[in-house]
């Protein structure tokens, strides 16, 4: 229901020619093909866009850039993760799609990871809805038998940094005001069992133990010394890294790649699908605990304080 109305609602992008793009291909409207159009042609993009999130697809690399535009800081609330899940999943059954990079459209900010005020002041059906969302997110990103690749350009805190982690390369801009890590226990909350899981895959235990013990928040060059990201480089060759790195990955042959990713991610994948409805259960009922709401509270304050 949720995927017929998104899918209504993408944005038919019009062509400088008076045509327009539609995620199904070019349509003419007056019967003559101009050369920009012919242009758009040979690069065969297909665009669609939803509330919180655009695609760009290029068919002739078969990559997408999937950018999420949510500002002020791209916060995750229940629609654009449901978006987010809906579109990857659109790109998933394209046979044309075999890349997607995933980036900020909000400058200076990557995400700001999930939406507080989902969490805070809200009934026990809501939560269980919005963590719902948020699992799902997750399982397609992390669960994606594509190339995925995280331009990460800007801040990435918490469930920001855990797209980025679900990702098989991430790529930094270089600019010390970025930080990146699972800060969780900065709100004074506890970052559950398969971001646990994702981080010491990705960064090993000892190293996943302190940064998520102390709520770690790296600059670029720090992540890169934890292996929390892959590169760092200038903030304007962000999006050409990421490309350049896509088309490397992509010279493998799909099926080899894709047996292996699955091979190596799907016990931390069983492990949710199989846990999946008790994670939403001990999400509520730690989430509704006063001393829980409490912090949260307290963390949206400190925000908005300091935005002042
Ligand atoms: C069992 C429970 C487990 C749950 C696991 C939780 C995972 C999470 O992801 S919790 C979210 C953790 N996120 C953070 O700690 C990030 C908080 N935000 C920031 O640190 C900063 O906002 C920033 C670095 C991302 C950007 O800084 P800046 O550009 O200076 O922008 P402001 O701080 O002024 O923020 C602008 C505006 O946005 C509101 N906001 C920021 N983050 C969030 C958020 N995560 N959710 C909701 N709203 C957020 C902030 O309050 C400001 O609002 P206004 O004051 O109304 O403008």
């Amino acid at each position: 229901m949720i995927a017929t109305l998104l899918i209504q609602h993408e944005k038919l992008e019009q062509l400088p020619s008076g045509g327009t793009l539609s995620p199904y291909g070019v349509h003419q409207k007056h019967g003559q093909i101009t050369s920009q159009a012919l242009q758009l042609l040979s690069s065969q993009r297909r665009q669609f866009s939803n509330t919180y999130i655009s695609v760009k697809l290029d068919e002739t690399s078969g990559v997408a850039v999937m950018k999420l535009k949510r500002p002020p800081v791209n916060s995750l609330n229940m629609e654009l993760l449901t978006e987010f899940a809906i579109n990857l999943e659109k790109l998933e059954i394209d046979r044309g799609c075999r890349g997607v990079i995933l980036t900020s459209a909000v400058p200076r900010i990557f995400s700001a990871g999930l939406d507080i005020t989902e969490m805070c002041g809200k009934n026990a059906d809501h939560y269980g809805e919005f963590w719902r969302a948020v699992q799902e997110m997750w399982l397609k990103l992390y669960g994606s038998s594509m190339v995925t690749i995280a331009a990460i350009n800007g801040s990435s805190p918490a469930g920001g940094c855990l797209m980025a982690l679900s990702c098989d390369y991430r790529i930094i801009a270089n600019n010390k005001k970025y930080t990146i890590g699972l800060n969780e226990t900065q709100l004074g909350i506890v970052a559950p069992f398969w971001f646990k899981d994702i981080i010491t895959e990705v960064i090993g235990h000892r190293a996943a133990e302190r940064s998520l013990q102390l709520g770690m928040l790296y600059s670029p060059t720090d992540a890169l010394k934890i292996g929390l990201v892959d590169e760092v480089v200038a903030e304007d060759k962000v999006q050409s890294t990421a490309s350049a790195v896509m088309a490397q990955w992509l010279t493998l042959p799909d099926h080899a790649r894709q047996i292996t990713k699955s091979m190596m991610r799907k016990p931390s994948l069983d492990r949710l699908v199989t846990h999946r409805e008790a994670d939403i259960t001990n999400f509520v009922s730690y989430i509704t605990r006063d001393s829980i709401q409490k912090s949260l509270q307290m963390y949206m304050e400190m925000l908005k304080k300091k935005g002042r």
